[in-house]
């Protein structure tokens, strides 16, 4: 390796060095650790870098002039004014033994070498190695080729959030990451929640080579709202209450009918319209006609909720199987609902299971973890104001480890994400933010986001991503690779439908002699 610079200060985590070569925040460096171990390298993650000595102020007062033009014309060395002084944050050298980056804990003298670090060094800020079991390849280190690769299992273990502003490549990783977790040597169990239906293109990774070995080849199904079924005896009271908005006097009713069900596990719809029948009398008329006007339009004629019929947990979360769950069409109470039910239903079984409360023969029996992906988590879990699928998200964000449940929440406003729940994701994968508001929410819910990483938000370009947490060494700026399948979520030129539109319409009266006014002279 050949030195870029060398070491001119040190202060707390920091060094500093003269440079000729420009980095750019977030690239990786190194020096040596001369002291302690010689050939070891320390890696330090650039903060920023300015000019090191400033142009005379003379020199800039005309715009129209080049003051490096001006320099030379005075005959001064022009050299000293393309140095620059880097500041960049000590990262460690990475311990193989504990699989961590560790602080060297000696700092470099003042003159110490400087490199770009290679490699052989960028490779360890990686989790994992590309193509191993529970390995995610996601992308590169930005500006190399050093590919990136991620820790599937603490990912599902330890929870992920994937946060951007809208058009930034949030659900173009969440692809990309649906793939790795696809391949044969992940073979995941995967359900998403696709609350706008852009993951059907996933379909087509069936047909790709890379994702086939021996005989095993994903499968990807597709679960439309015409095949989503929720069996009446699922819905918990309160499921009811936020479904059927009622003043507290008709809730007061609905509760009594509920409870007055002979078997609250064995029920249909028309028992509890029933019970609820059951409790008009002469001063309560109008209640009870408000209960079950609501009960009709919202549970009775509603194919969702059904009698008999719910989904199969196994229909859902099969290994080798992604299932996304398109819930386009439903509305927003719909799609909290949906999603509570199942992740109580997913809760459950795995808690039954681990417990050996459930076994091989039980439909809630389900014998292998599982990952799910909530697209726009801030419909699930929102900050301010209610969701049904809130609590359970809690309960699964705080003990879905032991379970074998992860999650990975997408948003592209954080700020409306509840705080717990975002800061339960241990795992982050953070694409371009502008919105202060939302900076700060990641800022107060991400231990890992330090200053300089934040501050990096704004500049980063589509497709670009910090990654940090328990899935990858370092935070570490990444190029999300291409997709292997089409991206689902594409956004629509409005200019280009326009001018298409008009030109067709024009086309149209131009070439429909039916309506032509036929004009007579006389
Ligand atoms: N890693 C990438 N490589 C190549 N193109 C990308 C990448 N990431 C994003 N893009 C491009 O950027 C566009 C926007 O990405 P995407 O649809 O994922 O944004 P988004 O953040 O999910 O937006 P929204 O919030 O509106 O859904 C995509 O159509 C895609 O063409």
């Amino acid at each position: 390796m050949k030195p870029i610079g060398n070491v001119q200060s040190v202060e707390e985590n920091d060094i500093s060095f003269i440079s000729s070569m420009k980095l750019k925040n977030g690239d990786f460096v190194a020096y040596q650790d001369r002291w302690v171990t010689p050939d070891r390298f320390i890696l330090c993650r650039v903060k920023y870098a300015q000019s090191l000595k400033p142009f005379p102020d003379e020199f800039l007062f005309n715009s129209d002039l080049n003051p490096k033009a001006i320099l030379e014309f005075s005959g001064m060395d022009t050299e000293d004014y393309d140095k620059y002084l880097i500041t960049a944050s000590i990262v460690g050298y990475f311990n193989e033994a504990i699989g961590e980056f560790k602080h060297p804990r000696t700092m470099p003298d003042n003159g110490e070498s400087v490199y770009v670090a290679g490699q052989e060094l960028l490779k360890d800020v990686s989790k994992a190695a590309v193509g191993q079991r529970g390995s995610a390849a996601i992308g590169s280190v930005l500006g190399t080729d050093v590919p990136v690769v991620l820790s599937v299992k603490d990912l599902v273990s330890q929870h992920l959030s994937i946060i951007a502003a809208t058009g930034s490549g949030k659900s173009y990783t969440v692809g990309v990451l649906l793939e790795e977790l696809m391949r044969p040597n992940n073979r995941a169990a995967v359900l998403v929640v696709d609350p706008h239906g852009e993951y059907p293109t996933l379909t087509a990774l069936q047909n790709i080579k890379e994702f086939r070995e021996d005989d095993y080849r994903p499968t990807v199904k597709v679960l439309r709202k015409e095949n989503i079924k929720i069996k009446i005896t699922e819905l918990k009271l309160e499921d009811f209450m936020s479904i059927l908005e009622m003043t507290d006097k008709m809730e007061t009713f609905f509760a009594r009918a509920y409870y007055a069900l002979p078997d609250r596990a064995n029920f249909r719809k028309a028992d509890l319209l029933n019970e609820i029948q059951a409790l008009r009398n002469e001063s309560n008329q109008s209640t009870i006609d408000g209960i079950v006007w609501r009960y009709e339009s919202n549970i009775m004629s509603r194919p969702i909720f059904d009698d008999f019929q719910h989904m199969q947990l196994k229909d859902q979360f099969s290994v080798g199987q992604l299932s996304i769950l398109d819930l386009s069409g439903l509305s927003q109470k719909e799609q909290q609902l949906i999603s509570a039910v199942l992740l109580r239903r997913l809760f459950d079984a795995r808690q039954g299971t681990i417990n050996e409360q459930y076994h091989e023969k039980d439909e809630k029996y389900l014998p292998y973890p599982a990952f799910v992906v909530l697209e726009e988590a801030h419909r699930f879990a929102p900050q301010n104001g209610e969701a049904k699928s809130k609590n359970i998200l809690k309960t699964i964000l705080s003990e879905g480890r032991k379970f074998g449940i992860g999650v990975c929440m997408v948003s592209q406003r954080p700020s409306k994400l509840d705080s717990d729940c975002l800061s339960q994701c241990m795992s982050q994968i953070t694409m371009r933010i502008i919105n202060p508001v939302d900076k700060n929410q990641i800022a107060a819910s991400i231990e890992t986001m330090s200053k300089d990483i934040l501050d990096e938000l704004p500049a980063l370009a589509k497709g670009e991503a910090i990654i940090s947490g328990v899935a990858i060494n370092t935070p570490t700026l990444v190029k999300v690779r291409a997709r292997l399948t089409e991206h689902g979520g594409i956004s629509r030129d409005a200019p280009e439908e326009w001018v298409a539109y008009s030109k067709k319409a024009v086309a149209a009266k131009v070439v429909a002699p039916a309506q032509k006014q036929q004009y007579k002279l006389f």
